[in-house]
């Protein structure tokens, strides 16, 4: 279970973007999180991946405590959840092939020897053809660079995944088929999910509920379901 109590969090301790927000994500729960441009939605997702060290409040994971985020974030904490940000170019190092690119979680964590058999699995699942996967990011489109992130999520198999705007960028049918794959992945691994956007459609027909940010940051009260 993932719970964000009271969290305060921004890029200035005088100017906080986020101010006294809570969301809970049950286990294996689909949470949409709505809100207009630059309220704050990517920062509190930033908090809750471990990216972002909140000013206050509490992140608990399954139970426990956060106590350090970034680098100082222990390691199974971190490899628990899988993000997906909305522009692939900027979550992916150009310098790597699209295979080295998903396999890269794998190599950080010391089981590069799964990396063949699971990225061929994983290029499969999200809908890479092999001859993609020897390109470097600028020898693909956005769409295909996606894909390869949300593969790269999903290598390690977390508990947890955080889409910030996975297909604001990306055509129907491509959005379409990456939330497939989201979702196949949750039915059979019981993962839960913290899917940020704008649009109220596409994340009420994929969540289970959609919580408006406004309505977290009036702060404390019950979450609405929608
Ligand atoms: N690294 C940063 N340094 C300083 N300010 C930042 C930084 N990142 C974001 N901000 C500011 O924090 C505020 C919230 O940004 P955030 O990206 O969390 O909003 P958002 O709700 O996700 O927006 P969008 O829907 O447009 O992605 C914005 O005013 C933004 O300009």
């Amino acid at each position: 279970m993932l719970e964000l109590r009271a969290i305060t969090a921004g890029y200035d301790r005088r100017t906080p973007v986020v101010r006294d927000v809570s969301l809970t994500v049950e286990p294996g729960e689909a949470v949409g999180l709505l809100g207009p441009s630059g309220c704050g939605k990517s920062t509190l997702a930033r908090v809750a991946a471990l990216l972002h060290r909140p000013d206050s409040g509490t992140l608990i994971l399954d139970g426990t405590p956060v106590r350090h985020w970034r680098h100082r974030a222990p390691r199974e904490l971190r490899t628990a959840c899988g993000v997906v940000f909305q522009q692939p170019r900027l979550s992916a190092d150009p310098r790597l092939r699209l295979d080295d690119l998903i396999a890269e979680p794998l190599r950080a964590t010391g089981r590069r020897t799964e990396a063949p058999g699971r990225v061929a699995e994983l290029a499969a699942t999200v809908g890479l053809t092999p001859d993609l996967l020897s390109r470097r990011p600028h020898e693909v489109s956005d769409g295909q660079l996606q894909r390869a992130c949300l593969a790269r999520a999903l290598v390690l198999r977390p508990r947890r995944l955080i889409c910030d705007e996975m297909t604001s960028m990306l055509d129907a049918s491509t959005a379409a088929a990456l939330v497939a794959v989201v979702e196949d992945y949750r039915r059979t691994t019981g993962a839960g999910l913290l899917a940020v956007g704008h649009d109220r459609t596409l994340l009420r027909r994929w969540c289970d509920r959609t919580v408006h940010w406004d309505d977290l940051a009036r702060g404390g009260g019950p979450i609405p379901r929608v």
